[in-house]
């Protein structure tokens, strides 16, 4: 399996795309699961919080005197059903944020992915990501891991709240206005989930979907997408 594309802009997913799903669904949420609870507690003047406990319980149809306890209940419910709800991951990537700084985690990338993403940045690609772990926390994971300090390899980030839902078109077409594209077909999305690729796609994006060994969406159906097992399958012709 092979993808060729032309483009100046490479979107990324995360999770089962740059990194494997445990690193978030082991590594990173079992840092978060015991950490929420206390985080809102130590936290109750910060307006980011509170903002993010009155999503939760309005979203959750909870009453606004509504505990600590039951508010964290639901947004354990909702990692246990891997719901990627807006105000979850705006309180998990202040955690994140936190564990990152203390050196308590460390980021594992796919072994074929960072040098993957050197070498189209010094091509001169431009490389943007796209996940519904929010923007802290993603900027906070690509400061600390086994590669050393990624940030410097991305221009933008992009998450459910500055972009919107990743299964939907609208998010795409605010990413490409936002990436300053004149041509969406100028994008390249990559992502293990084909309903985003699909929604790329129909923003006018060129998509590559990833079907990497051992991974959810290792089997899954990518329809007219290209699909690839590594980014060394891909080859990317640049355009201006
Ligand atoms: C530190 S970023 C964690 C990513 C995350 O929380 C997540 O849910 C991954 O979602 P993606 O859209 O990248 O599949
Ligand atoms: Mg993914």
């Amino acid at each position: 399996m092979s993808a060729s594309v032309a483009a100046r802009w490479v979107v990324l997913d995360i999770e089962g795309t740059l990194t494997p799903t445990s690193q978030v669904h082991v590594v990173l949420y079992d840092y978060a699961r015991p950490r929420l609870g206390p985080w809102i507690h130590d936290h109750p003047e910060d307006p980011v919080v509170r903002k993010a406990v009155e999503d939760v319980k309005s979203e959750a149809g909870l009453p606004a005197e509504a505990t600590a306890e039951q508010v964290v209940a639901v947004l354990h419910g909702w990692m246990d059903a891997d719901r990627k709800a807006a105000p979850l991951k705006t309180l998990q990537g202040l955690i994140w944020q936190d564990g990152y700084a203390r050196g308590e985690l460390t980021t594992d990338y796919f072994a074929d992915v960072v040098p993957a993403l050197r070498a189209w940045r010094q091509r001169g690609l431009v490389l943007a990501v796209f996940s519904s772990g929010s923007v802290a926390g993603q900027v906070a994971s690509f400061s600390h891991t086994t590669s050393g300090d990624l940030r410097g390899l991305f221009a933008q980030h992009f998450d459910t709240v500055n972009a919107g839902p990743k299964r939907e078109r609208g998010s795409y077409e605010a990413i490409a206005a936002a990436l300053g594209a004149a041509r969406p077909l100028q994008i390249v999305f990559l992502s293990d989930v084909p309903a985003e690729l699909d929604a790329a796609a129909q923003a006018g994006w060129h998509t590559v979907g990833l079907a990497r060994p051992g991974e959810p969406y290792a089997d899954a159906d990518f329809g007219s997408h290209p699909a690839v097992g590594a980014f060394d399958d891909i080859d990317i012709e640049v355009v201006s």
